[in-house]
Order: C-alpha cells, then sequence, then structure tokens
C-alpha cells in the first residue's frame, strides 16, 4: 500500500483539562478530498492547528509527505507543502485581488518556483479573472473566500487544509467552490476539508472521518458515513439524502 500524504497516529491535543483531541488516528491518500466532520467544538480545527504546526501535539505523531512533522514550525510545514485557506479571509485590503494572490505565490512551498506562472493559474482556476484589479476590500464573501482559496493554492502546497469554505455561501457559490476544489484535486492537490454544509460534503468527499468530542467516532465513503448509526446519533440526527 502507499504511503498515505498525511498521517495522524494517535494523535492527542489537551488544554490543560480539556482533551480536545483524543487519540486520533486517520490517514489521507495522495489525490484525495477528505472531510473532517463533527459538532461544534469536536476537534475539527484543532486538528488542523496540531498538521500546520500552530500548535504543538500533546502526544502522538503527524507524518506528512513521507517526514515526520509534529515537533516542526509553521513555517517549516507550510515550506513542506501544507497550506490553509481560512474561513475569515485575511486579505491585504487596498492591494488587487491579482497582487494578494501573488503574494500566496512569493510563499509556501520550497523549490523552483515561478511566481508570475503560479498567480496566473491561481486566479484562473478559482474564476477570479474579472476581479483580479479589484481592492480585496469590498469583495463579497463569496469572492473573499475564493480569494482565499487561490491564494493557498498559489503557494504549490501537496496538501489544502480548507477550513469551512461554504460557510454562509449561498447554493450557487457553494457550487462553485465544490467545482474549485475538483479543480484543485485535478491539479494535484490533495484536499482536507472542515465543513458543516453537509450537502457540500457528501458531494465532494472520496471519505469523511467524524469527530466528536475529540475522538475519530467513523469515517468511510460519504454513503457510508450518512448511514453509521453513531454518526446520525451523534452530528446528522437525520439520514442524508444525496
Ligand atoms: N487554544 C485553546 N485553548 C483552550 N481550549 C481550546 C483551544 N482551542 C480549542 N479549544 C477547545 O477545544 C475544543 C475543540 O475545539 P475546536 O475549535 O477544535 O472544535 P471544532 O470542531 O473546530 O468546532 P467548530 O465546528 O465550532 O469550529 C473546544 O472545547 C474548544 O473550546
Amino acid at each position: 500500500m502507499t504511503e498515505p500524504l498525511l498521517r495522524l497516529d494517535h494523535v492527542t491535543k489537551r488544554f490543560r483539562g480539556l482533551v480536545a483531541t483524543n487519540d486520533v488516528s486517520l490517514a489521507v491518500p495522495e489525490g484525495a478530498i477528505c472531510s473532517l466532520i463533527g459538532p461544534n467544538g469536536a476537534g475539527k480545527s484543532t486538528i488542523f492547528n496540531l498538521v500546520t504546526g500552530y500548535l504543538p501535539v500533546s502526544e502522538g505523531e503527524i507524518h506528512f509527505a513521507g517526514r515526520r512533522i509534529d515537533g516542526l514550525s509553521t513555517r517549516a510545514i507550510s515550506h513542506l507543502g501544507v497550506a490553509r485557506a481560512f474561513q475569515i479571509a485575511k486579505p491585504f485590503p487596498d492591494l488587487s485581488v491579482e497582487d494578494n494572490v501573488r503574494i500566496g505565490a512569493l510563499f509556501g512551498r520550497e523549490g523552483p518556483r515561478d511566481v508570475e506562472r503560479e498567480t496566473e493559474q491561481a486566479i484562473a482556476l478559482c474564476g477570479l479573472e474579472p476581479l483580479r484589479d479589484r481592492q480585496a476590500l469590498g469583495l463579497t464573501v463569496g469572492n473573499l473566500r475564493r480569494l482565499e482559496l487561490a491564494r493557498a493554492i498559489a503557494a504549490r502546497p501537496l496538501l489544502l487544509l480548507a477550513d469551512e469554505p461554504c460557510a454562509g455561501l449561498n447554493p450557487s457559490e457553494t457550487d462553485e467552490v465544490i467545482e474549485i476544489l475538483r479543480r484543485i484535486r485535478e491539479r494535484g492537490i490533495t484536499v482536507l476539508l472542515v465543513e458543516h454544509d453537509m450537502g457540500a460534503v457528501m458531494r465532494v468527499s472520496d471519505s469523511i472521518f467524524v469527530i466528536d468530542a475529540g475522538r475519530k467516532i467513523a469515517e468511510g465513503t460519504p454513503v457510508e458515513v450518512a448511514a453509521d448509526p453513531k454518526v446520525i446519533a451523534a452530528y446528522l440526527g437525520t439520514p442524508v439524502e444525496d
């Protein structure tokens, strides 16, 4: 079996008395779109913060692209090819969309880079051509989300951590984000998604990890997870229709 791109082995994160991530093991295969779902406070963002090195693990190991990365700095992990697209984008407000994406291309994974080509590709992939000269200030939530995804992928990551990219979007904007995520995967970037929009998760994911109170309680394809009684009890409440 080929080694997954990202692997968490028995990862625990404690904040004083609170166990935010409790002995979580999971593997994200290269080329997949995987999702982390679970109720508010389940520990999904904490997992992102551990993978990016923003928080140190309390126990366990994280491996990425064949290297152990827990204990490395956020900068070192970004250089290895992990990028995160935040739910609340914080672009440079006075700069254009294009310059904000270019800044993403100036950082990120180490190795040869062509900043202009990466900028152009990310703008095209996220459908931002008509907005390239617009100031980031004043963009709609949907366009800010696309800018945030473009900025992140311009950094040429191997793995994109996408933090609730569909939050607050209307159905057509959500469809656009799903299309963008699929195009990102087609470009060879593996995606790990945290998302509360279950319709979007079910449509876009190859596999899903379900987190509840810090623990992984289920994993599988969307169909498997939607039918899992533990998941329905903890999170979904009612079966999800495709
Ligand atoms: N820096 C921190 N210090 C103390 N407790 C924290 C910290 N970060 C998260 N927590 C706690 O850890 C638990 C998991 O939080 P986390 O943000 O990972 O959940 P989540 O699944 O991402 O929730 P949501 O869906 O609401 O974003 C919560 O109880 C939260 O209050």
